[in-house]
């Protein structure tokens, strides 16, 4: 087992990742009264018992959502928050976490307002919410065609990744995992980003060495950006590369074209388009970037008729400033700067 550590005062907390964690659970979840566990039906179908098995006579509730994007609304909140009640939750209680992105988020925000806040913990099993959506605390729900419109910062108490679950994950899912792993290889660390490119074939087959490699590692990353700018006031922002027309594009497929890995590889790649348009990318690094997207198999061409509804979209980011559109692009490896473009740039 290894142990990564976010530095955030007061609330630093550990991540912890290794095979076969969920058999030892209670050892990672700290103190509580009593837990609610909070899953899908997916993850609940394959490890819903043994996670119950694994608490023993702890005493633990369990919600069990509709798997997918479509849950994540206001809906569902307001449903697990009147589950919390019925069972008697406390400020002494715990949440649970365990599931993918969209059940860390949902749970991390009803959390975060139960009670004004009660502590949870981050159990994630997609890759994309071991390697990006359990660290760092943004929660939340989203808000019709607006992604994580409505959520809070509020961070767990303790992220467990128990790296066998990946196994079980439909490959679809672990590609779109690989979208934000690809992320952390641009924004920050082009060192890794060369390990992916060497090691795609075994990334591909799941090695067991490198995905521990892979996981810790965006993990590390995202820990050291998060503890500099917790709230997203500089730093943090490129955690958002690729995400404006990413986010753009789930909401104008109403979530069930794109899963977010796949929106995010698309926006990624139409974005570095941008940054070279801009003139601010070296020619040699937008081919390396481009080219290695596609080369993981995403087809990242989108209709030409849905741009004008994407730049609507768009126009109601959250990162949005003095009336522009803000993309995080790429001007040299491992670089990111920020960039508030307005509409007439964006039609070319
Ligand atoms: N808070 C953050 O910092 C942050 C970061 C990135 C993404 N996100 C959010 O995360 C969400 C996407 O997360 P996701 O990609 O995990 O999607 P998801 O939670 O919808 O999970 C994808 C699918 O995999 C299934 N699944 C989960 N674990 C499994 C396993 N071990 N084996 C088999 N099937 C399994 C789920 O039931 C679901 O059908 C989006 O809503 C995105 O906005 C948040
Ligand atoms: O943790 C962050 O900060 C991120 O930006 C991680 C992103 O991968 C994630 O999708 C996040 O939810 C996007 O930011 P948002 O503020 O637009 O929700
Ligand atoms: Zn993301």
């Amino acid at each position: 087992m290894e142990k990564v550590q976010v530095d955030l005062g007061k609330d630093s907390y550990p991540i912890y990742i290794g095979k076969g964690l969920l058999d030892n659970i209670s050892e990672y979840l700290g103190e509580r009264d009593k837990l609610l566990i909070l899953t899908d039906k997916n993850v609940d179908a394959l490890y819903g018992d043994r996670l119950g098995k694994n608490l023993g006579d702890e005493a633990f509730c369990k919600y069990v959502i509709e798997p997918g994007e479509s849950s994540k609304n206001m809906d569902t909140v307001i449903e697990i928050l009147s589950y919390m009640l019925k069972e008697h939750l406390t400020r002494e209680s715990k949440v649970v976490a365990f599931g993918g992105g969209v059940v860390g988020d949902i749970a991390g925000f009803c959390a975060s307002v139960y009670m004004r806040g009660i502590p949870f913990v981050q159990v994630p099993t997609t890759l994309l919410a071991q390697v990006d959506s359990s660290v760092g605390g943004k929660t939340g729900v989203n808000l019709s065609q607006w992604k994580n419109m409505i959520g809070t910062f509020y961070q767990p108490k303790a992220v467990i990744i128990d790296t066998d679950v990946l196994y079980s994950l439909p490959q679809r899912e672990f590609m779109s995992g690989m979208g934000e792993v690809v992320k952390y290889g641009i924004i920050q660390d082009n060192t890794f980003f060369n390990y992916l490119k060497e090691n795609i074939h075994k990334i591909k087959d799941m090695d067991e060495a490198v995905m521990q490699h892979v996981i810790r590692r965006c993990c590390q990353v995202k820990g050291q950006i998060v503890a500099l700018d917790e709230k997203e006031q500089g730093v943090r922002k490129i955690l958002n590369f690729g995400h404006t027309i990413g986010h753009a594009l789930e909401g104008m497929t109403q979530y069930q074209k794109y899963t977010h890995g796949e929106a995010v590889l698309i926006g990624m790649y139409m974005e570095t388009f941008i940054a070279r348009r801009l003139g601010v990318i070296p020619e040699d690094y937008f081919y390396e970037i481009t080219d290695f997207i596609q080369n993981l198999g995403m087809d990242v061409d989108i209709p030409m008729y849905d741009v004008q509804k994407l730049i609507e979209i768009m126009m109601g980011d959250k990162k949005n400033a003095q009336g522009k559109i803000s993309f995080i692009l790429p001007v040299a490896r491992g670089k990111m700067k920020e960039y508030l473009l307005d509409i007439h740039e964006l039609q070319w």
